[in-house]
């Protein structure tokens, strides 16, 4: 009999997390859940927690404490609240963490995992954005292990394992092309919150769908992606590919390319990530090749989504600029669900932000919590005052 590994599920009320829960739920023989956390959404926390017998629910807004003890009342699973609960949870013993919290706001509790050596399935893609290099130096440190759950990088560390940088050529992170793949600038101006939040492909939380339709998330992903992976900047390219079926690929130097491949469907992923290096059985659609008839590639087009070219630039800049880039953009992304701003203002104000703060050499993870917070207060200001 082998012993089960223990998972804690940061941001388990989510579409990675309650994937997640779905997961833990068939291999109840596989894993034990440690902690489980959300932010505000106590009532379906809770439920989580008692269905998968987790040890420590976690609510990040402090002030919902008693109304997730209450609802949790006569079991006996540890219940916390704040920002330091959430990082004392992470900080718990337990194999895995998948951290699927959505945001900068991911960042401490994930570096309480990696500081002590945890494995941690990384969906949390704005967390490698924002502290990119003290990250993986943390995660070197501190012995620990990332796995990406991202689907695009998950296909990459799937077909990319153990190959010397020197034998890869590319890295092609495909992207959808969102909802407005076909859209012109000025159909763009209009669209709204409804149109923009309906991804042709994936079920995904608000932020990374609106990401999607920008795509920001493709650059926040280019970024990613070269903190995960040997490759130089220059050869990760990017390629639409409207069926995502094609999780992405990478291209050896004797002009192999290899790909992986399967459902819109992040379950298979976040399994590689718990079971990695084995693989456990999941659920998921099955491609029908016969049906799905032809695969699709396109190249992207930076002048109707000029957040690729931001984020090229973020990353070819470094520094803060990266930093910068991913805070204004959760600011103004989160502005445009709250109808204060439309929608390619976006990746206008994202540019102003990064042109007005401008970049700094990156020497501490204190100065990425001062500069995320500074960006966030400035571009807030920004969408005030126009
Ligand atoms: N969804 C997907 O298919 C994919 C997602 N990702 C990445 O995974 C991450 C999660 O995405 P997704 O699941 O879509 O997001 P959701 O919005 O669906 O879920 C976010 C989760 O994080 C919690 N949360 C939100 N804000 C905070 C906060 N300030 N402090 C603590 N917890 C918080 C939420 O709790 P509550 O419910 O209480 O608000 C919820 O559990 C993102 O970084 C995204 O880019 C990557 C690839 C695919
Ligand atoms: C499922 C996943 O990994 C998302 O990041 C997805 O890639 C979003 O689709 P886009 O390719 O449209 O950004
Ligand atoms: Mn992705």
């Amino acid at each position: 009999m082998t012993l089960k590994k223990s998972v804690s599920v940061f941001g388990v009320t989510g579409s990675i997390g309650t994937s997640t829960v779905d997961i833990l739920r068939n291999h109840s023989d596989k894993y034990s859940v440690d902690a489980v956390t959300a932010h505000r959404n106590v009532q379906s926390l809770a439920s989580i927690a008692k269905d998968l017998n987790a040890r420590c629910a976690v609510i990040g807004d402090p002030d919902l404490f008693h109304e997730l003890r209450e609802a949790l009342a006569g079991t006996d699973i540890e219940v916390g609240a704040g920002e330091t609960a959430l990082i004392e949870a992470a900080e718990r013993p337990s194999d895995i963490v998948i951290a699927a919290i959505v945001g900068a706001a991911g960042l401490k509790p994930t570096l309480a995992a990696i500081r002590r050596g945890a494995r941690v399935g990384l969906a949390n893609k704005e967390t490698l954005v924002c502290a990119g290099a003290l990250m993986t130096a943390e995660v070197a440190k501190h012995n620990a292990t990332l796995i990406p759950v991202d689907s695009e990088h998950s296909a990459i560390f799937q077909v990319l394992e153990d190959k010397a940088d020197k034998q890869v050529d590319r890295i092609l992170l495909t992207a959808s092309g969102g909802p407005f793949r076909e859209r012109s600038l000025v159909d763009m101006k209009s669209v709204t919150r409804k149109q923009a939040l309906a991804h042709p492909n994936w079920e995904m939380g608000a932020k990374i769908s609106i990401d999607s339709a920008t795509m920001m998330n493709k650059g926040l992903e280019l970024i990613e992606a070269w903190h995960l992976f040997p490759v130089a900047e220059e050869r990760i390219e990017i390629v639409v590919h409207p069926q995502s079926v094609v999780h992405s690929m990478v291209e050896y130097c004797d002009g192999s390319v290899l790909a992986q491949l399967g459902s819109p469907d992040m379950r298979t992923p976040i399994a590689y990530a718990l079971a990695w290096p084995d693989r456990i059985k999941v659920d998921v659609p099955r491609l029908d090749f016969a049906m799905i008839g032809s695969l699709n590639f396109q190249k992207p087009d930076t002048n109707r989504f000029p957040a690729l070219r931001l984020a090229r630039q973020a990353l070819q800049e470094g520094g803060t600029l990266p930093t910068v880039l991913n805070g204004a953009n959760e600011v103004a992304v989160e502005a445009f669900l709250q109808d204060k701003i439309g929608f390619l203002e976006i990746a206008e104000i994202v540019e102003t932000v990064m042109e007005k703060i401008g970049r700094e050499d990156l020497t501490s993870l204190n100065q990425v919590f001062e500069t995320d917070a500074l960006v966030r207060r400035q571009t807030a200001a920004h969408i005030a005052a126009v």
